[in-house]
């Protein structure tokens, strides 16, 4: 059983009226990638703020190794290290940018050495970019700049706010590597959010749902958004568009979402008895972390959804498939 490094007790993050994070209770392993998903506005960044300690909770308590912690407490400082969703460089160079960090550590020995090894682990050449500045390097390249400026601290806890947001293929997958290289040393924690499930399926360990500031316990692989309707003729109620409709059990408020675990979706089947249905067109597939699982992401009625299913049963990108799910299976958010 992993050793929590982090437990959240009753955790609320308020701004105004509005709660970024509503009492949120569960704990974050040692030794571990976890991934936080969810919806925009969900509450992920507040979330990473928080076990940065950026900043500190309205209501509860963060226990980092058991004992409640706060921003600059010496017992987080230089073990916890946040790259924030836009991170920001300075106008030196790459190699003062990636410096600064140990600087602030006071850290003098080797330093070209470690900024050269922190650049190679995100795929940067030393001799090609440590002197480049911020305004010659691509977005796909600044972001890796950042994330070297956090690796060059060697920190044991590495918290990535969106990695891999308005970045190519290729840096995508360089920054997959560096993570998990990180990741793969001793006694050194990730926790990270992005909105590509695939990618964020691919490198996290566990992850962690998100919706509207509470932790959903399951994979929702379907959300539906109102407005509903009543269908005149059989009576059953439905989400979606013109481009056909997804069934529902009757929703108990206009702004209600509803949630279909990824568990109960079923793929390329005729629904059963108490099951509804529609069809949906796969538009992308993946393999999980450890390549035991993989998951499809598809669109059915305008709404995206994931299921998972074994590798061997992927279907093609572009198919038309047939999804089921147990009508009981719909959990409103
Ligand atoms: N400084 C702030 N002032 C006011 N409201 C805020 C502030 N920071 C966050 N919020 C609100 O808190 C909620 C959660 O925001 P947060 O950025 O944590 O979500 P998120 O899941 O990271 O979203 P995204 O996926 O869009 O980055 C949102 O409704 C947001 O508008």
């Amino acid at each position: 059983m992993d050793r929590p490094l982090y437990q959240l007790e009753e955790v609320s993050r308020c701004f105004g009226a509005a709660r970024a994070l509503d009492r949120c209770s569960f704990s974050i392993p040692a030794g571990r990638v976890t991934g936080i998903a969810g919806p925009n506005g969900s509450g992920k960044s507040t979330l990473l703020s928080l076990l940065a300690f950026v900043e500190r909770p309205d209501e509860g308590r963060v226990l980092f190794e058991g004992r409640e912690e706060h921003p600059f407490s010496p017992a987080v400082r230089h073990r916890v290290t946040l790259m924030p969703q836009t991170p920001f460089l300075l106008d030196r160079s790459v190699f003062d940018n990636v410096r600064y960090g140990l600087s602030l550590k006071k850290e003098t020995t080797d330093v070209a050495d470690k900024v050269g090894r922190a650049l190679a682990r995100v795929g940067l050449d030393f001799d090609a970019f440590s002197r480049r500045r911020r305004h010659e390097l691509s977005g796909g390249e600044a972001q890796r700049v950042a994330l070297a400026a956090r690796l060059v601290l060697d920190p044991e806890v590495l918290i990535l706010d969106e990695p891999t947001a308005s970045v190519d293929a290729a840096s995508s997958f360089l920054i997959h590597q560096a993570i998990l290289a990180f990741a793969a040393q001793p006694g050194k924690t990730v926790i990270l959010t992005s909105h590509d499930a695939a990618w964020l399926d691919s490198v996290s360990d566990e992850i962690l749902f998100f919706f509207r500031g509470r932790r959903v316990t399951e994979k929702m692989g379907l959300l539906l958004f109102g407005p509903f309707a009543k269908d005149p003729a059989s009576g059953a109620w439905v989400a979606g568009t013109g481009q056909g409709t997804i069934a529902l059990p009757e929703p108990p408020s206009a702004d209600a979402v509803a949630a279909v675990p990824e568990r109960c979706l079923r793929m390329g089947t005729e629904e059963g008895a108490h099951e509804a249905g529609f069809d949906a067109e796969v538009r992308e597939t993946a393999l999980e972390k450890g390549r035991t699982g993989a998951r499809v992401t598809l669109i059915g009625a305008g709404f995206p959804l994931t299921l998972s299913c074994p590798p061997h049963q992927l279907p093609e990108p572009g198919r038309t498939v047939r999804v089921s799910y147990p009508l009981s299976s719909v959990q409103w958010l």
